[in-house]
């Protein structure tokens, strides 16, 4: 009997995928600034969105919004099915559950270990006894690419890219669904941002994670961005591939995705 092999399929057209952020309408001001206005976003579940544009085009502003950690002036929010803002305590702490962020600057507790600062979450949300909190903390420290003597370090007594991993383990503690990145890579060199890359891609590739990724890194847009989203004018520009980027007729994309940067890239 011949084995029939599974072909890989075409992934499946936006309208049939199923959408695990919803914003519609964000509109956020400080004082009498809008940063965002009318902003509408949907996130895929499974892919790696990559959320790109200008400094201070409202990047940070957008995923703290969808957190509920910046308060909006109109716009709805939906998180796996559920409207995030109108939902109770009990209903938003079983979705934060479901979330892991990994903040620009690692914000890593300075007085804790790795190992307790990825135990933090855990304490909050989980009941477990400490020895199983240990197992589970020791699985994510590992799991994130850090030696097993890493969890006994002060966050002080680790380089930057360690700093980046501890962070994603401490952002790996519940198991989550969806993971917010601001800036990952940024602070590392090139070759500990492009190992970085591989690990984000690898652990969406293993755990089915979603990824929200703030980013100013053209080689994680190109190498593990499954879309992407450019904000500018307090809102999306244009989302989509790479592709639909470079052909984007507008003149900071043109100049973002074509610059030099991009050219020095690409020799
Ligand atoms: N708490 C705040 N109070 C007042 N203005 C703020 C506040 N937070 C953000 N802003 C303003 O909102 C705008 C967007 O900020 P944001 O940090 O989201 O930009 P960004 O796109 O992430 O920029 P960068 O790429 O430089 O990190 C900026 O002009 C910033 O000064």
């Amino acid at each position: 009997m011949s084995a029939v092999l599974a072909q890989p399929q075409p992934p499946a057209p936006d309208a049939e995928r199923e959408v695990v952020i919803r914003g519609r309408g964000i509109t956020v001001g400080f004082g009498e600034r809008k940063v965002l206005e009318n902003l509408d976003i949907d996130v895929y579940r499974g892919e790696i969105l990559g959320i790109v544009g200008a400094s201070g085009t409202g990047k940070s502003v957008l995923l703290r919004t969808i957190l509920g950690l910046q308060p909006k002036q109109a716009g709805t929010v939906e998180i796996l099915g559920t409207p995030y803002d109108e939902a109770d305590a009990n209903t938003r702490a079983s979705i934060d559950r479901r979330l892991g962020v990994l903040f620009q600057q690692g914000a890593l507790f300075s007085s804790l270990t790795v190992l307790q600062n990825v135990e933090f979450p855990m304490r909050e949300h989980l009941h477990l006894s400490s020895r199983l909190m240990d197992e589970l903390a020791r699985v994510k420290i590992e799991l994130v690419g850090l030696a097993p003597e890493a969890a006994e370090r002060a966050p002080s007594e680790l380089s930057g890219g360690m700093i980046k991993r501890a962070s994603l383990a401490r952002a790996l503690a519940l198991d989550p669904d969806i993971v917010f990145l601001d800036e990952p890579t940024s602070g590392l060199d090139p070759i500990g941002a492009d190992e970085f890359d591989k690990l984000i891609a690898t652990l969406r590739d293993t755990l089915g994670l979603t990824v929200f990724m703030v980013t100013h890194d053209l080689d994680s847009l190109h190498t593990v961005c499954d879309r992407i989203a450019v904000l500018g004018d307090r809102h999306v520009l244009i989302e989509g591939t790479i592709e639909d980027m470079l052909a984007f007729d507008h003149p900071w994309v043109q100049q973002y995705f074509h610059g030099v940067r991009a050219r020095r890239r690409e020799a």
